[in-house]
């Protein structure tokens, strides 16, 4: 008798193979035409936010002139200057400097949540050390040689964009390509089998070079940290120009998000548990992560260099109060539920038990709505923005594009939260109605 189909073995592995690895059958980002226009899009507005509000090009925001914009995008000349080898040669040191760092600097060792076959990963934890060390080497240069060198960024930031794009792009590809290996676990979300949407989502969970975690890595490190050096070298362009003076603007920023950024890695722990960590893969999605923290968020900071503004003494306090309030909620809330997740309820907040055993919590920041914490998040990213006045809507961006993510990233954590635990997620969602911030949305 002849059967079709692989032999008996085989078969076997492939049925083991699929049940780990199911096929993705639900697409997000109004799938593979979502993924391709968020692919490009989001390094397209990289470069126009750089165009479109900088003194070279004539402020912020440039006249949108559409002969000028197609005349540039159909020159080669232009393209080329996208590329400057110097500050990608600047680029790798920094992200080389990072590895060395993760490498040689001591940390504990973390352990993750179990992954759906059963295993768990172990994270080193010295992202907060690795800070420390590169804003010694930070101060140090500034008390030998004063601001001037930091003038480069400034100088370089398309190169330097360019070089991080590229960067995010390899890794994406390079995981990719990778998750094709035997035995390699994927994401629930990224094996759909369509190239451009499991490029962009992410196909495999946890990629890692021996055992260096590069979703891990990537999301925190070298974008959060060089976020912060970009921002004091702005300040530092800033000084420059002024004779030594830097603006209270400019240094309420600067502080508002080194502090964002030092805590980010101080916590780094609490990264592990983010659905990006526990769900989504490594994909040029999260690979953007690099790029998006140091050259998108900072936007402010450099806007303040060719637009120096101060605020006084009363809009100092003003903006300063939004900023802590915002943070209080963000670091009250996301420590109400670290501490409960982790088995401890010192403020003996009120909670439900799910059918699953699964408790959540129902009184505290979490009894008033379903993401405290994303309203503290979007409170703060109001007051880097606010430093800059109301001459010009661009930089608001940040605070714009981030209630667009927050609010999308609300959605997709409510519908994982329903297949979690069902109809006690009905019933916790009649409990706690409001979405992010209680009585808005
Ligand atoms: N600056 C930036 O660009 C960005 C910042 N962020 C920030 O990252 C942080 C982490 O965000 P994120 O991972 O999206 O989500 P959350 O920290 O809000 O975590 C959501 C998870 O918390 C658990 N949970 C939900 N409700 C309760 C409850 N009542 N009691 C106990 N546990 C509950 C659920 O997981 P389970 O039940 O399985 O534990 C749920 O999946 C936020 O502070 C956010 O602001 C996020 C995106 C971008
Ligand atoms: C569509 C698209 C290109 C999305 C990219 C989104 C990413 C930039 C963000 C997704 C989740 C993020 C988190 C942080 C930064 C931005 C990204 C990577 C975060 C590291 C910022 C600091 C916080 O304290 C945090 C650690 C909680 C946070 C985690 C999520």
């Amino acid at each position: 008798m002849f059967t079709i189909g692989p032999p008996r073995g085989e078969k076997k592995t492939r049925t083991a193979k699929t049940e780990l690895n199911p096929r993705t059958t639900r697409y997000e980002f109004l799938g593979p035409p979502g993924a391709l226009a968020i692919c490009i899009g989001t390094p397209a507005v990289m470069y126009a936010m750089y165009f479109g509000c900088s003194e070279e090009y004539g402020g912020c925001p440039l006249p949108l002139n559409g002969y000028a914009v197609a005349s540039a995008l159909t020159s080669w000349s232009w393209w080329r200057a996208l590329w400057d080898t110097q500050a990608a040669s600047l680029y790798l040191s920094y992200y080389g400097f990072l590895v060395v760092c993760w490498y040689v600097l001591p940390g504990k060792h973390v352990q993750g949540l179990p992954m759906r076959d059963g295993q768990v990963k172990t994270y080193k934890v010295n992202a907060f050390a690795t800070m420390l060390v590169l804003f010694g080497i930070t101060a140090a240069v500034l008390w030998r040689h004063g601001p001037d060198p930091f003038t480069i960024i400034y100088e370089k930031w398309v190169g330097l964009l360019t070089a991080s794009t590229l960067m995010s792009f390899a890794l994406a590809l390079g995981c990719y390509l990778a998750s094709f290996r035997d035995g390699a676990l994927l994401a629930l979300g990224g094996n759909s089998g369509n190239f451009i949407y499991d490029f962009f989502i992410g196909r495999e969970l946890n990629p890692s070079l021996g055992s260096l975690d590069l979703k891990s890595f990537n999301e925190l490190r070298p974008g959060l940290m060089l976020w912060a050096v970009v921002d004091i070298a702005m300040a530092c362009t800033q000084a420059v120009r002024r004779g030594g003076q830097v603006t209270d603007s400019m240094w309420l920023v600067v502080l508002f998000q080194c502090w964002y950024v030092a805590d980010a890695l101080f916590n780094e722990p609490a990264v592990f548990t983010t659905m990006d960590i526990t769900s989504d893969g490594f994909g040029f999605m999260l690979a953007l992560a690099i790029t998006i923290e140091p050259f998108l968020y900072s936007l402010q900071a450099r806007y303040l260099v060719f637009n120096p503004i101060e605020l006084g003494p009363v809009y100092t306090g003003l903006i300063l109060a939004v900023n802590l309030l915002g943070y209080y909620i963000f670091r009250a809330a996301n420590g109400e539920k670290n501490d409960f997740r982790n088995g401890r309820n010192p403020k003996n907040l009120q909670y439900m038990t799910t059918e699953s055993g699964r408790r959540l919590l129902t009184s505290g920041w979490w009894g008033r709505s379903r993401h405290p914490n994303y309203m503290g998040d979007l409170l703060m990213g109001l007051a880097w923005s606010l430093p800059t006045g109301f001459n010009t809507p661009l930089t608001y961006f940040y605070v714009i594009y981030f209630t667009i993510l927050l609010v999308h990233r609300q959605q997709r954590d409510d519908e994982a939260c329903r297949k979690k635990y069902g109809k006690d997620w009905d019933r916790y969602k009649t409990i706690v109605p409001w979405r992010i911030i209680p009585y808005v949305y």
